[in-house]
């Protein structure tokens, strides 16, 4: 049995659900298809819960505007009306949701909100599918997939989950199963998110689970490539990677795999295609155990839209094992991810995700304690398997606030 996931990029439009449909018929055996919302949805889905939240009147607009574009897909598919039920009942449902009272728990609202776009992409592939010669089944992986309530970046019971999907995911008259990557549901079923582009997470999750002897990732790019092609012009693909490899480069901000899914993989030795759904007979990239140390081209990864901290006791006290445990708390505990720290004897300087809303108001707690310093609009730039050409090509000239260097990898927090 095998995974295959189909990311919104592959299931954007309606020729390329067709391309999925032909990438099954040239794979055939038994799978696991998990699918992520088509194209854009998860962040119109959440424009559209932003709104409800502030009780906006743009709320039906936006909601309209995401039918509009499913509809024209169903259409373009020509999905028969008779086998729509499914996604017309999600839709209803979805509308009911927005006519209720929100919480005061956004992150709750936004997981019961944003779960839609997961549903109704797997409905209609799931149908159009199944009208057209590729016989499959429909699961809400809810059911199966139990998570804690931590909202929008659920943490997986492995137990319990993996007594459920075993019990959904029978392949009993059935060869291909369509489920949703990206949510979960707690054990009082509520539905929960796995953090955003968790979709590959999923797929690794059910491999692990099902023992599965491979997952496919399908993307818009031939493997994974030493750069991010939308950054750099002369990148160039990369055979295979170690699982060791996958997760650096993953951790480090490369987005074509969400870094969560090479561990439960690596676990049960599942090997990682990464593979381009434009040109499925192309081999892509094999992520897999490599007992020797790889050595590979320089890797460039850049993480955007970082801030750097800079903060110094105000009493002139050291910067002990006190203050990080406090400063850590603190970022945690606004979902703030630290990507590198750089300590001195007084100063404390933190590379983080800069938060949608802005550093300032978050600071305020810290200026009580520390004089603050921060830049914001940076970029966290990684080379693995650096060399001096790579070095000056990442910098571009630009100045260089923070660098850390070990004998693999250089990071360096660019302005
Ligand atoms: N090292 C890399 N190799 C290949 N693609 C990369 C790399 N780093 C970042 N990317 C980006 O990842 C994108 C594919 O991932 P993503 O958009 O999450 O796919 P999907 O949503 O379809 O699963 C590519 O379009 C590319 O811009
Ligand atoms: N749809 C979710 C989950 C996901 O993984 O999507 P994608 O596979 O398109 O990155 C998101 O956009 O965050």
């Amino acid at each position: 049995m095998k995974v295959f996931k189909f990311g919104g990029a592959s299931v954007s439009s309606a020729p390329a659900i067709k391309n999925v449909a032909s990438i099954l018929e040239m794979y055939p055996g038994k799978k696991v298809m998990v699918i992520s919302a088509m194209g854009n949805t998860t962040n119109e889905l959440e424009f559209l819960v932003r709104s409800y939240y502030k009780k906006d009147q743009k709320t039906a607009g936006i909601l309209q505007r995401i039918k509009d574009y499913h509809s024209q897909i169903i259409s373009e598919l020509g999905v028969e009306q008779q086998n729509l039920g499914q996604v017309h009942q999600l839709f209803a449902v979805l509308e009911e949701r927005l006519k209720r009272m929100p919480s005061l728990k956004f992150d709750y609202e936004y997981d019961q909100v944003v779960c839609f776009g997961e549903l109704i992409s797997t409905a209609i592939v799931s149908a159009y599918l199944n009208q057209n010669g590729i016989p499959n089944q429909w699961l809400d992986v809810r059911d199966s997939l139990r998570t804690d309530e931590t909202y929008r970046e659920a943490v997986v019971d492995w137990k319990w989950s993996e007594m459920l999907v075993n019990n959904s995911f029978t392949f009993k008259g059935v060869d291909l199963y369509v489920t949703q990557g990206f949510i979960g549901s707690t054990t009082t079923n509520q539905t929960t998110t796995l953090g955003r582009e968790g979709s590959d997470f999923t797929a690794a999750i059910l491999a692990n689970l099902l023992n599965a002897e491979s997952v496919t990732i399908w993307k818009n790019v031939p493997g994974v490539l030493n750069a991010d092609p939308t950054d750099f012009s002369d990148t160039e693909k990369l055979e295979e990677l170690s699982y060791k490899e996958a997760i650096e480069l993953a951790y480090s901000g490369a987005k074509v795999i969400h870094p969560k899914t090479i561990k439960p993989l690596r676990n049960k030795n599942i090997p990682l295609f990464v593979r381009p759904f434009d040109f499925p007979e192309q081999a892509g990239t094999v992520i897999k155990e490599i007992g020797y140390q790889l050595e590979l081209v320089p890797v460039y990864i850049l993480k955007k839209k970082q801030a750097l901290v800079t903060l110094s006791p105000d009493d002139f006290s050291f910067v002990g094992i006190d203050v990080l445990s406090e400063v850590f708390s603190f970022f945690k505990s606004n979902r703030i991810k630290v990507n590198l720290i750089q300590q001195s004897a007084i100063d404390l300087s933190l590379c983080v995700d800069e938060p949608e809303v802005g550093l300032e108001s978050l600071l305020m707690e810290l200026r009580k304690k520390f004089d603050v310093r921060y830049n914001t609009g940076l970029v966290l730039a990684t080379i693995r398997f650096y060399n001096d050409e790579s070095l000056v090509k990442m910098a571009n000239g630009r100045e260089v606030l923070m660098e850390q260097k070990s004998r693999r990898t250089v990071r360096m927090v660019l302005k």
